[in-house]
């Protein structure tokens, strides 16, 4: 590791980043963040190692989800909240169904930049550079508003770090009461048509709970059941910023990117000799890589030999995205072959990332359907191949948008415009979201 430095991705070539009109306002502004304090401390890094590292071998199971992009527009407090308390909901029937931990990751405090699969847009013949993120240009279609303005990093930063502060004291100040946390999914299954389906896995649970306090196991005398612990992640594709908060940890003198406690690269640029493999294999954060269904085997082992030498387990987190049309044709090749190589790795589903498709209004969608067809093929071939299935990974909100169609409200194509807020792709409702999270419940219980 002797020849990395956080900055020497910028020796090599990179791919998805904004050109910005003026270099010295960019450094500037790097040299701001870079004496700012650290939005994460790396230990907390660590224990979020040190439990991936049991999914990796088998035990325990990650659920990491969030917005596809946060937005500037929507940060407040009721959009935090309802997204923490979602998590909490799936994460509570995911424990009771799978009987393992679950570790909670979400999509916050910092997933403020996006791959794009054009550098512009087109609209009424005018094409102005794609929004790439509210960390790097506004959603806003015009030529001042798409601009890479760099005093957005810093703007990011602020708002990751009361996003942090706030999921923080959620986590540690009540809102995670596990009885709480319960009375949400009883509500949640008590209005939904698909109630009946769901009523035995709630009402189990809910028994589950009482008997705990009958004996005497409960909020008072056991903190763990009034306290959780939730780490942040998203995808480190501006550099730029993510050096600015990469700092040498002074217990173990080795580097952390501290702005999030996961850091993932996309399927967009996960090229070996490129900028992001090459900033990644220095950070010692545990990692996520995004695989779609074209990457070959040798080049999966390549990838990761090059961010996880030492092959220790919890530092890789594979996050598979194909498409459940795709999966079952993919993913046993990729799981053979790590197995082969005896490469330590926990395995994960995007199950959205490979179903979008175009709505007939042109609004970007996917379907309930598809979304769990891709999680149930992920568990099954798991199983088939003696594999764990370590995780999912979700593009969702606590919120009752209208992006997605599907589900036991069946939103429909020209449901989508009622509330349709994404600034880049169709996100799960809490109410699908929820019910995702029932179903794998089940499908987890009857294994
Ligand atoms: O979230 C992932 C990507 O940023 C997104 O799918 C790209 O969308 P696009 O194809 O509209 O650019
Ligand atoms: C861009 C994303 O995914 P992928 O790299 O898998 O396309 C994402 O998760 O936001």
């Amino acid at each position: 590791m002797n020849d990395w430095q956080p900055d020497s991705w910028r020796q090599k070539p990179i791919l998805q980043q904004p050109t910005y009109d003026d270099a010295a306002q960019l450094a500037d502004v790097e040299a701001r963040l870079k004496s700012y304090p650290p939005l994460v401390f790396a230990a907390e890094a660590r224990q979020l190692h040190a439990e991936l590292a049991n999914i990796a071998n088998g035990n325990g199971f990650l659920l990491q989800g969030g917005d596809c992009a946060e937005s500037f527009d929507e940060f407040n407090a009721p959009k935090i909240r309802d997204t923490f308390k979602v998590i909490l909901q799936m994460a509570i029937v995911l424990t009771f169904a799978g009987k393992c931990h679950v570790t909670k990751v979400a999509r916050m405090a910092g997933q403020y930049a996006k791959p794009r699969s054009g550098d512009f847009e087109t609209r009424d013949g005018i094409s102005l550079p794609s929004y790439r993120g509210d960390i790097i240009n506004s959603f806003e279609f015009n030529e001042a508003a798409r601009r890479p303005d760099p005093n957005r990093l810093i703007e990011a930063y602020h708002r990751s770090a009361s996003t942090l502060n706030l999921l923080r004291a959620f986590a540690q100040g009540g809102l995670a009461d596990l009885h709480e946390v319960n009375r949400w999914n009883m509500a949640f299954v008590e209005n939904n048509p698909l109630k009946e389906r769901y009523q035995a896995m709630a009402s189990s649970l809910t028994d589950a709970l009482e008997f705990m306090s009958v004996v005497g196991i409960n909020s008072d005398t056991h903190p763990a059941i009034r306290e959780t612990s939730l780490y942040t992640s998203h995808e480190a594709l501006l550099l730029n910023y993510e050096q600015a908060l990469t700092r040498k940890d002074t217990l173990t003198d080795t580097w952390y990117d501290c702005s999030a406690h996961m850091l993932w690269i996309g399927e967009r640029t996960r090229q070996l000799d490129h900028a992001h493999v090459e900033f990644f294999r220095g950070i010692n954060n545990p990692i996520g890589v995004k695989i779609g269904p074209t990457i070959q085997e040798d080049d999966l082992i390549r990838m990761i030999d090059a961010l996880n030498p030492a092959n220790k387990a919890g530092r890789v987190t594979l996050i598979t995205r194909m498409g459940a049309d795709n999966l079952a044709e993919n993913l046993p090749r990729l799981i053979r072959r790590v197995q082969a190589e005896g490469r330590h790795v926990v395995w994960s589903s995007d199950p959205m990332h490979g179903n979008t498709r175009s709505a007939s209004n042109g609004l970007k969608t996917r379907n309930f359907d598809d979304i769990l067809r891709e999680i149930m093929q992920f568990f099954q071939i798991h199983r088939a191949e003696s594999s764990h299935a370590g995780g999912i990974h979700l593009e969702m909100t606590g919120q009752h948008v209208t992006e997605c169609v599907g589900g036991a409200y069946k939103i429909s194509e020209s449901d989508l415009m009622e509330c349709y807020k994404t600034q880049c792709d169709p996100r799960l409702n809490a109410d699908q979201v929820l019910e995702l999270a029932f179903l794998v419940a089940d499908y987890l219980k009857n294994q």
